[in-house]
C-alpha cells in the first residue's frame, strides 16, 4: 500500500518512496536503481541479452564491475594478465568475458593489477559508491551489506542486472517493515558478528521473509560502519530481502574523503549530509514485526550445524535433535550432525578444527583484521591447524593491513596472507575445504559443501576465528588471557583508527604463496537424466507463456531448501543460461561415484519427469541469488514448486523465467496438494482460474499470485521491453534527482557523460528478444 501523506514513515518507506518512478494499481512499482555493482559470476547472460538485442548500459556513471568471486588469492607478483593469471578454464572463461563486457559497454572496472579490487560488497563503500539514501544492486545475495549506510541494498538475479543495466530500474514491490532493536551493551569479546548469528538464531532463516529488516538501538548505533555491515551483510540468512540502519554521525564520519562520496565541506556535502540526516525512521511510524534484544544476552556464537539458524553459544554443547519439537526438525537434525561429523552433548569447545578462513564480504575489513590480529599477536596457530587463511576483502585493506603491520603478526603467527577475492567464503577459487575438513570460518554460510564439497564449515566471528587457529579446537576468545575489549566498538567511538580508502603505500607486500592449489570439487562434465521432451525457457521475450500445467508432482519434505542444495557453486561457472539441468540437486541426485543415488524422490518413479515439486518445508530456495536455480530446476523441466514459502531473490527470479512459484501457508491446503503427490496422481495448477485440483478435477485449493506476474506469465511478456516503454518517466525522474540529490549522478572516476542532465545514451524498445532467441514456445505444457 502507498504510504499516505503524513504518516510517519519508516527509514525503508522514505528511502523507497523517493525512488519510485511508477506505480501500477496492484502495487507493482518501477524503482529506480543509483548504483550497481557487477561482477563475473551473475553477469554474463545478462551482457549477452543486452548484446544480442542491441541494448545499451543506461547508466555506465552508475555502474562499477569488479572480479571476485572466481580470482585466485595467491601472489600476484607475476600477474600480466587475467588469461594467464586464472589456470582453471571456466573461472578464466568468466573473469574474461567481464573483462570483455566492460570494455564493450564503457563500464569502470576495477581488475585485478588494481589495488582497489576486491569483493564487491567491501570496495562500494570503501569507494563511497555506497552511500546513505540510495538504492544499490548486485546480482548478490549479500548486496544487504550496502544498508549499513541507510542505503536500500538488496540482491538480485541475472535477468534483473540485464533490467537495470538496460533500464537503470526494476520491477518490485514494497517489502513489510521489520525491526530489529539491539539494546544495552555488549560485553567484551562479543562482537557485531555474534549480534547477528545471534538474531539469526533467534528469528530463523525465513524469520525476515519478505521484509526489510531496520537495525537499531543502542547496541546499533555504537557500533562501526564496518561491524554495521556485517550486520547487514547477515540480513540475508535472516531471510530478508535487506537490513538497513538509519545513517548518523559515525556514518558520515567513515564516507568523509572516500573518493566517490561528495566532497567533504562542499555544498555538494551539506545538502547531501541535511538529506541523509532526514532518514531516521519518523517516531510512531509503524513495523509489521517487531523483534527486541537485550546486548547483554548475547555471548560469542557459533553454528553447528548446516544453515545459519543452526547457532549455539561457545560455552554449550552441540545440541540433541531428539528433543527437537517436530518430527521434520528432527530427522534434519540427525541428518546435520551426521553431516558435520557432531555427536549431540559435546562441548562446541572440544570441537577440533582442521582450517581457518578469515575474509569474505562479511569479515574481511581492516577491523575484523586488526581484531583477529589482536588475539593472534604473539602466539602460533596450533599444530593441527592445516592451514590458516587471511584473505582481505581488497586490494585496499591489505594494503592498509600491512601499513598497520598485521600481516607480520598473522604470517608470524603461521597463518597465510593471501590476496583479495571471496576465496574459501564459498570456494568458486582454489581455496576450498576436501571432504570432512572442518573450518572455523568468519564468512556468512554454512550449507553442505560451500566451502567444498563435503567440508564443514562453523561461522563465528574474526576474534573467534583467531582463537580457534591458536587453540586448534573451537574456542571461547575471552578465555585467551590478553585479550580484552570489544574492537568494534572501540572503533566506532575512536573514528581515528577507521580505515581509508586514501591510505596505502605504494609498494605492496607479495604472499609468497608457490603452493600448487587445484579445485578437486570440480564435477565431471557427466550428463545424468535431463529431460530433454520438456520446453526450454530463454528468459524475456519468446518466455513460453504460463497458463495450466498438469502432471505429477513430486513431493519433497526438507526445509530451508538452499540455492547451493538446488545448485552447487562448481556449476555456476557457465556464461551461459542453458544446460544446468544435470546439475540439479547435484549433491542429493548422485552418489560420489556419479550414479544416481535411488532414494531421491526425482530419481523414482513416477516422479522422474515432474515438473512440478510439492515441498512442505518453509523457506525454499534460501541463501544465494544465483538465477542459476531457476535455470536449472526449468532446464530439468521443473516449472512449478509449491511450498509454504520462498526466499524472496529465488521466488523473483523463478518468475522472470516464465516459472510459477506457489507459496501455500495454508498447511492443510498444502496437505491436500502433496497428499496427491505421494499417492503419484496428476495435479493441475490452473494459472488463469488460480486453483490447483486433482486428477478427477476436484479443485485441491486457490493460491495467491501478484497481478503483474500473472499477466506476464500469462502473456509470456519481456519486461525489460515493457520497461523500456516507460523511458520518458524514467528520463523525467532522472532530470528530478540530477537537480535534487546531484551527488548521484556519477562523480570522481565515474563521471556521467552527457550533457546538461541529458544522457548519453538513449534507452529505446528493442522490437525483438533480449535474449536473442526468438524461439516460438508451446502455449501450455
Ligand atoms: C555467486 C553469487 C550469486 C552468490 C550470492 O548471490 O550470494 C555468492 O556470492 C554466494 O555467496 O553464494
Ligand atoms: S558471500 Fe562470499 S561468495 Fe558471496 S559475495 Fe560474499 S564473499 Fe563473495
Amino acid at each position: 500500500m502507498p504510504v499516505a501523506e503524513g504518516t510517519p514513515q519508516t527509514l525503508y518507506d522514505k528511502v523507497f518512496q523517493d525512488h519510485i518512478v511508477d506505480e501500477k494499481l496492484d502495487g507493482t512499482i518501477l524503482l529506480y536503481i543509483d548504483r550497481h555493482l557487477v561482477h563475473e559470476v551473475t553477469s554474463p547472460q545478462a551482457f549477452e541479452g543486452l548484446k544480442n538485442a542491441g541494448r545499451k548500459v543506461r547508466r555506465p556513471d552508475c555502474t562499477l564491475a569488479t572480479t571476485d568471486h572466481n580470482v585466485p588469492t595467491t601472489s600476484r607478483k607475476a600477474l600480466k594478465d587475467i588469461a594467464s593469471f586464472i589456470l582453471e578454464d571456466d573461472s578464466r572463461t568468466q573473469c574474461v568475458t567481464l573483462e570483455e563486457n566492460v570494455k564493450d559497454f564503457g563500464i569502470t572496472y576495477f581488475g585485478l593489477s588494481d589495488k582497489r579490487q576486491g569483493i564487491v560488497h567491501v570496495i562500494g563503500p570503501e569507494q563511497g559508491f555506497t552511500l546513505p539514501g540510495t538504492t544499490v544492486v548486485c546480482g548478490d545475495s549479500h548486496t544487504s551489506t550496502h544498508g549499513a549506510f541507510g542505503a536500500l541494498a538488496f540482491g538480485i538475479g541475472t535477468s534483473e542486472v540485464e533490467h537495470v543495466l538496460a533500464t537503470q530500474c526494476l520491477i518490485t514491490k514494497r517489502s513489510k517493515n521489520m525491526r530489529i532493536q539491539v539494546d544495552g551493551e555488549l560485553a567484551p569479546g562479543v562482537s557485531s558478528k555474534d549480534v547477528i548469528l545471534h538474531v539469526i538464531g533467534k528469528i530463523g532463516t525465513a524469520g525476515g521473509t519478505a521484509s526489510v529488516i531496520e537495525f537499531c538501538g543502542s547496541v546499533i548505533r555504537s557500533l562501526s560502519m564496518e561491524a554495521r555491515m556485517s550486520i547487514c551483510n547477515m540480513s540475508i540468512e535472516a531471510g530478508a530481502r535487506a537490513g538497513m540502519v538509519a545513517p548518523d554521525d559515525i556514518t558520515f564520519e567513515y564516507l568523509k574523503g572516500k573518493p566517490l562520496a561528495p566532497k567533504y565541506g562542499s555544498d555538494e556535502w551539506n545538502k547531501a549530509v541535511a538529506y541523509w540526516r532526514s532518514l531516521s525512521s519518523d517516531p510512531g511510524a509503524k513495523y509489521d514485526v517487531d523483534v527486541f534484544i537485550d546486548g547483554k544476552d548475547i555471548i560469542p556464537t557459533v553454528t553447528w550445524g548446516t544453515s545459519p539458524e543452526d547457532v549455539v553459544p561457545i560455552t554449550g554443547v552441540v545440541p540433541d535433535p531428539e528433543t527437537f519439537p517436530t518430527e521434520a526438525k528432527k530427522q534434519a537434525g540427525r541428518r546435520m550432525l551426521e553431516y558435520m561429523g557432531l555427536t549431540a552433548g559435546t562441548p562446541m569447545e572440544d570441537i577440533v578444527v582442521d582450517k581457518v578462513f578469515i575474509g569474505s564480504c562479511t569479515n574481511s575489513r581492516i577491523e575484523d583484521l586488526r581484531a583477529a590480529a589482536q588475539v593472534v599477536k604473539g602466539k602460533h596457530i596450533a599444530s593441527n591447524i592445516k592451514r590458516a587463511l587471511i584473505v582481505p576483502g581488497s586490494g585496499l585493506v591489505k594494503d592498509q593491513a600491512e601499513a598497520e603491520g598485521l600481516h607480520k603478526t598473522f604470517l608470524d603467527a603461521g597463518f597465510e596472507w593471501r590476496e583479495a577475492g571471496c576465496s574459501m567464503c564459498l570456494g568458486m577459487n582454489p581455496d576450498i575445504l576436501s571432504p570432512k575438513e572442518r573450518c572455523a570460518s568468519t564468512s556468512n554460510r554454512n550449507f553442505e559443501g560451500r566451502q567444498g564439497a563435503k567440508g564443514r564449515t562453523h561461522l563465528m566471528s574474526p576474534v573467534m576465528a583467531a582463537a580457534a587457529a591458536i587453540v586448534g579446537k573451537l574456542a571461547d576468545v575471552r578465555k585467551l588471557s590478553e585479550y580484552q575489549g570489544s574492537p568494534h566498538i572501540e572503533a566506532a567511538v575512536n573514528p581515528e583508527v577507521a580505515p581509508t580508502a586514501k591510505a596505502h603505500p605504494d609498494e605492496r607486500i607479495e604472499t609468497d604463496d608457490t603452493e600448487k592449489e587445484m579445485l578437486t570439487d570440480q564435477p565431471e562434465d557427466s550428463s545424468p537424466q535431463v529431460n530433454t521432451s520438456l520446453p526450454k525457457s530463454p528468459g524475456g521475450v519468446g518466455l513460453p507463456k504460463f497458463t495450466v500445467l498438469r502432471g505429477i508432482a513430486a513431493p519433497m519434505d526438507k526445509a530451508n531448501i538452499d540455492t547451493d542444495a538446488i545448485i552447487p557453486k562448481q556449476f555456476l561457472k557457465t556464461i551461459k543460461r542453458t544446460g544446468l539441468g544435470k546439475a540439479l540437486f547435484y549433491e542429493m541426485r548422485f552418489r560420489a561415484d556419479g550414479s544416481e543415488n535411488p532414494n531421491f524422490v526425482l530419481n523414482r518413479e513416477p516422479y522422474r519427469g515432474s515438473r512440478i515439486i510439492v515441498c512442505t518445508g518453509e523457506n525454499f530456495g534460501c541463501g544465494s541469488s544465483r538465477e542459476h536455480a531457476p535455470w536449472a530446476l526449468n532446464d530439468f523441466g521443473v516449472k512449478t514448486v509449491i511450498a509454504p514459502s520462498f526466499a524472496d531473490i529465488f521466488f523473483n527470479n523463478s518468475f522472470k523465467n516464465g516459472m510459477l512459484m506457489i507459496a501455500l501457508p495454508d498447511r492443510a491446503d498444502l496437505a491436500a496438494v502433496h497428499a496427491e503427490a505421494v499417492a503419484g496422481r496428476e495435479v493441475e495448477v490452473d494459472l488463469p482460474n488460480q486453483v490447483i485440483r486433482a486428477a478427477d478435477g476436484r479443485v485441491l485449493c486457490a493460491f495467491e499470485v501478484e497481478e503483474f506476474r500473472k499477466h506476464c506469465l500469462i502473456n509470456g511478456l519481456d519486461d525489460i521491453g515493457l520497461t523500456m516503454q516507460l523511458d520518458d518517466k524514467i528520463a523525467e525522474f532522472e532530470r528530478k534527482m540530477s537537480r535534487e540529490t546531484p551527488w548521484l549522478d556519477g562523480s570522481g572516476y565515474l563521471k556521467r557523460k552527457g550533457m546538461g542532465g541529458k544522457l548519453a545514451v538513449k534507452a529505446a524498445p528493442v522490437p525483438k528478444t533480449n535474449r536473442g532467441e526468438d524461439k516460438k514456445e508451446p502455449l501450455e505444457w
